[in-house]
C-alpha cells in the first residue's frame, strides 16, 4: 500500500522551475531519503507532500501525516511534555503516546523543562518526538539531522526503523548521512 505518491510533479518557486516530471511512491514500511545540494528543492518537496504547497503540474496523493518542519511547532513557554501533549490530545493520542515518544528520543528528564530553555539539539529532538506522538503512518522529515549529535542521530535512525517495522513510511530530506536500510533515493 503507498502512503505517499507522485505523479509527474512538477514545481516551481519564484518563478524559477525546481523540477519537472518526478514520479515516485513510498509504501507502508518504505523510506526514502531525498538528497541535494543547497537550494535544489528538498524542502519544497517535503512541502508538496505536506499538502503545504501546490505542485505546479502533476499530483500528490498522500495519507496522514506529520511533518518536521524547521520551527517545531512546539509552545516555548510550555514544559516540553505539555506542549507534546498539546499535540497528542489534537492528533488523537493518548498520554502514553507523550511518554514512549519522550523516552525513544532520550528526552524523559527534559519533560518539566520549558521548549524555550531546550538547547538546539534538544529542541529537535523534542520535535520529532510530536511527530512520533502524532500517530500519522507517513513521516515527512525536513532535515531531522539538523543539530544533532551523533548519538542523537543514532536515536534518530532506531526511531525511523521502529516506524517502518510497525508498517510506517518515512520521507528523510536530508544534507546529512542518515542510515534507512533499503530506503529509496530521490536525487534532486
Ligand atoms: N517562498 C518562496 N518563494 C520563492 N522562492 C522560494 C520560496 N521558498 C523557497 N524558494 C526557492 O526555492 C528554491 C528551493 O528551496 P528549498 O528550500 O526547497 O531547497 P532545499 O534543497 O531544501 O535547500 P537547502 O539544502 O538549502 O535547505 C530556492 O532557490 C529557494 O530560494
Amino acid at each position: 500500500m503507498s502512503l505517499l505518491v507522485f505523479r509527474d510533479v512538477t514545481c516551481a518557486r519564484g518563478g524559477r522551475m525546481l523540477f519537472e516530471g518526478l514520479s515516485f511512491a513510498v509504501e507502508a514500511g518504505g523510506g526514502c531519503l531525498v538528497t541535494g545540494p543547497n537550494g535544489a528543492g528538498k524542502s519544497s518537496l517535503v512541502r508538496l507532500a505536506a499538502g503545504l504547497l501546490d505542485a505546479a503540474a502533476g499530483s500528490v496523493e498522500a495519507g496522514p501525516r506529520a511533518l518536521l518542519g524547521e520551527p517545531s511547532a512546539l509552545d516555548p513557554e510550555l514544559p516540553l511534555v505539555r506542549a507534546l501533549a498539546f499535540w497528542a490530545g489534537i492528533d488523537g493520542q493518548p498520554r502514553a503516546a507523550v511518554d514512549a515518544a519522550l523516552a525513544a528520543l532520550d528526552l524523559a528528564h527534559l519533560a518539566e523543562v520549558p521548549v524555550r530553555l531546550l538547547s538546539t539539539g534538544q529542541r529537535r529532538r523534542a520535535g520529532l518526538a510530536r511527530v512520533a506522538a502524532s500517530g500519522a503512518p507517513l513521516w515527512l522529515l525536513d532535515e531531522p539531522a539538523n543539530g544533532l549529535d551523533v548519538r542523537s542521530i543514532g536515536l534518530l535512525e532506531a526511531l525511523i526503523a521502529a516506524h517502518r517495522a510497525k508498517g510506517g513510511a518515512v520521507v528523510v530530506a536530508t544534507h546529512l548521512p542518515v542510515a534507512m536500510p533499503g530506503a529509496s533515493e530521490v536525487a534532486l
